[in-house]
């Protein structure tokens, strides 16, 4: 990526972070509003499955919409102006922001809070029919409220219409290891590692290399999180460790994780309610197959890229209604 990039509408200022896929600047839009400005890297644009995960994550960013999500402000998806406007987070990923702190982790509640907002943003997406696929505290934001939005969303697809498991070793389930097809219940065990990480303060299993990982995902057992912080509820202790199941189907669900967190902060869980779910999954349905970063090649065809410069903050886009208390 050049720095003399020009996006109309945007002043940039400077890089504040390099990824796989993207240039991120700090700028600022026509209101001088402070904006993150994901732009593809050279490579990306040249290489046709970086192209296609940096057009996913700009059109899903776009069209979801929920409080712990990054939101998107404007984008274009495809092509050598392709860009992703999305807030400004000054403390950075979670993932920078935990080195910075004293103790290198957060307080208890402020764990609870921001893995809870992370499992809300999963309950929802699953409840879309999308999964994440890349749930780690590298995308995971914190504002200056404490609250989290969970973001890159450049892997995610809605499982009816199938996608290529991908994920990050220290994040990445047993059986996406085994090259099967990723669910809910795979963003639910990188949920799980989350926890750890956050709750316990280290990783549940380590390696050098991918293959130590994968035989440590797939062979070994985590230490229970009640030793590695006894402060942790039971519940939340209890769920943390089932979400690292070895099979799919014996982990919680993201929304069971989301109540025990809620819970541990002394709140009475909510249900989340969404509007209408399926006009939403059929009024723009995502070509975004094949776009895992550790998957085998792609044999399918992208489909064509429709436009998608969305306007920023068009009032139409909220589609998520918050959330309602029901008996
Ligand atoms: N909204 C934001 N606010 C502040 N900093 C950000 C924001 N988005 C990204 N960054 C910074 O830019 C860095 C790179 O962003 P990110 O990891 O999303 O890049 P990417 O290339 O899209 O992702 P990947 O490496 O997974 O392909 C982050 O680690 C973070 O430091």
């Amino acid at each position: 990526m050049s720095e003399d990039r020009t996006i109309p509408g945007y002043t940039l200022h400077r890089v504040i972070g390099r990824g796989n896929t993207s240039l991120v600047w700090l700028a600022t839009d026509a209101r001088k509003k402070e904006v993150a400005l994901k732009v593809p890297l050279p490579e990306t644009l040249r290489v046709q499955e970086a192209a296609e995960r940096f057009g996913n994550e700009v059109r899903l960013t776009l069209k979801f919409r929920h409080p712990h999500l990054v939101p998107g402000y404007a984008g274009t998806p495809f092509g050598p102006k392709a860009f992703l406007a999305i807030p400004y987070y000054s403390r950075g990923a979670l993932s920078e922001l935990l080195p910075q702190l004293p103790s290198g982790t957060l307080p208890l509640p402020e764990a609870l809070r921001v893995l809870a907002d992370v499992a809300s943003a999963l309950t929802y997406l699953h409840h879309q029919g999308a999964v994440h696929q890349d749930v780690k505290p590298q995308n995971v934001y914190v504002d200056e409220q404490g609250r989290a939005a969970l973001g890159d969303l450049g892997s995610a697809y809605f499982t009816a219409q199938g996608g290529q498991a991908s994920g990050s070793p220290f994040y990445m389930s047993p059986e996406v290891y085994h090259g099967e097809t990723s669910s809910a219940a795979s963003d639910v065990y990188s949920l799980g590692i989350t926890m750890y990480e956050l709750l316990g303060g280290e990783r549940p299993y380590h390696g050098n290399t991918y293959e130590e990982l994968m035989v440590a995902h797939l062979t070994r057992f985590p230490a229970p999180l009640l030793s590695l912080n006894p402060k942790v509820s039971r519940r939340v202790a209890r769920l943390a460790e089932l979400a690292l199941a070895k099979r799919p189907h014996d982990r919680p669900t993201a929304d069971a994780i989301r109540r025990a967190l809620l819970s541990a902060l002394g709140e009475t869980p909510a249900d989340e309610v969404y509007e209408d779910p399926d006009q939403e999954k059929e009024a723009a349905p995502v070509p975004a197959r094949q776009m895992g970063r550790h998957g085998p090649q792609s044999e399918t065809r992208p489909q064509t890229p429709e436009p998608a410069t969305a306007p920023e903050a068009s009032g139409k886009e909220s589609r998520w209604s918050l959330f309602k208390r029901r008996k």
